[in-house]
């Protein structure tokens, strides 16, 4: 179990990173690449580096069940993609020593998938549910009155003849994950106990993140190669071991295997990773805003036409970075590029461009409309 009390890892130096490493790594530990996400995995709350806030509050929730000796309220994890939502549900069951079951909502199409997976649940068991938004809606009912009262409604027959028989199910934690909490229906909101609002990682965080890999990888990293990547993380776990695996291959193939700051930037140059961390995807929207669009304000379905792309990847994964990088505004009218982006890309704005006059004139921009300056999606 996390203690408050503990020395946050976040307040780890630099120099004091390989210690924290060599606790973490067991030298027996041989990673395949493919299975290599999941050998990443801090297996405890105490290994889960940054998300202070969620970390306590998720401790207090934890700690207090087990003094009631109760199953934990239902909690609740939003937050873009890669930062740590899984993770965390398979800490939770670890911490509690509850065996954890693993769906998604796109598996359950109909409230019969539902009513198979909890009418199984052992009792105590955690059952982490992610994409949870994108559960079919019957589903979603069934759910409500499993939170609640640990009972499932099973239809019987069809039409007016329709009979629901109830069926008791062993009290169990839900662990819901989402990156759009905003798509959730108000009443399955409001039967988590508690919601632990993930954000993006700071820079030293992920370096920690990175150390701690790179040690599980077996692969040397210098601390400028480690800062280096961290940079161009988006604030992502998930991103930062990427990139990691990555800067490690090129260390292998093309240089002396040691992960230093000049394999680092050749790595990620190749792979079209730039220095703030924006990639293709990124790039590819940027560009039509202001090539095609002068800058906008366009549409998300527009833009996510003209670069290819599902609405829901430009808005879920590309955009929360724009925004919170100040290269991307959120208006009423539509998104809209900030002058930090015309500069970015080595673009001069049009003059008639939104925010290109306040960028020709120097003056600060502004990055007002819903959502801007949000940090964990929409
Ligand atoms: N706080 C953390 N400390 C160390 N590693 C982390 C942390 N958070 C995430 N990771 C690493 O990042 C990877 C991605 O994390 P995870 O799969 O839990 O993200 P997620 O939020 O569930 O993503 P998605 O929503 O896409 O399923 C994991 O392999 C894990 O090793």
């Amino acid at each position: 179990m996390y203690d408050s009390h503990e020395e946050p890892h976040s307040g780890f130096t630099a120099e004091e990173a390989p210690a924290y490493e060599r606790g973490a790594v067991s030298p027996d530990v041989s990673v395949d690449d493919h299975q290599v996400e999941g050998a990443l995995r801090p297996r405890v709350l105490s290994e889960f580096v940054g998300q202070e806030r969620v970390r306590e509050q998720l401790s207090l929730v934890l700690h207090s069940a087990q003094r009631r000796n109760r199953a934990p309220d239902h909690i609740l994890m939003s937050g873009g993609p890669g930062l740590g939502k899984t993770t965390l549900a398979m800490i939770i069951a670890s911490e509690i020593g509850a065996p954890l079951r693993i769906t998604s909502g796109p598996a359950i199409e109909r409230s019969g998938d539902l009513a198979a997976v909890l009418s199984s649940l052992q009792e105590g068991e955690v059952l982490f549910l992610d994409e949870i938004h994108r559960m079919a809606r019957p589903a979603e009912e069934m759910l409500y009155v499993a939170m609640e009262d640990f009972r499932v409604d099973v239809m019987v027959g069809k039409g007016p003849g329709a009979t629901a028989i109830p069926l008791d199910i062993a009290p169990f934690t839900l662990v819901g994950a989402t990156t759009r909490a905003g798509m959730l229906p108000a009443p399955l909101r409001d039967r988590f106990g508690f919601t632990a609002h993930m954000d993006f990682y700071t820079p030293a965080e992920l370096e920690l993140i990175l150390y701690r890999s790179a040690g599980l990888l077996g692969a040397p990293l210098d601390e400028d190669a480690a800062r280096e990547i961290a940079g161009r993380s988006r604030g992502t776990p998930r991103i930062a071991n990427r990139l990691l695996r990555r800067v490690r291959d090129y260390a292998e193939v093309r240089g002396d295997g040691k992960l230093s700051l000049g394999t680092a930037r050749a790595a990620l140059e190749l792979y079209e990773v730039d220095r703030l961390g924006l990639d293709r995807l990124d790039r590819a929207i940027l560009d039509v805003l202001m090539n095609r669009f002068r800058g906008g304000p366009v549409g998300l379905s527009t833009l996510a036409v003209s670069v290819g792309e599902e609405a829901e990847t430009v808005e879920v994964v590309a955009e929360p970075f724009l925004v919170r990088s100040g290269f991307l505004a959120r208006t009423p009218r539509g998104r809209v590029a900030t002058p930090q982006a015309w500069a970015h890309m080595g673009l001069t704005p049009p003059p008639d461009a939104a925010f290109g006059a306040a960028a020709a004139n120097g003056q600060p921009s502004s990055t007002g409309g819903p959502g801007a300056g949000g940090t964990s999606g929409p």
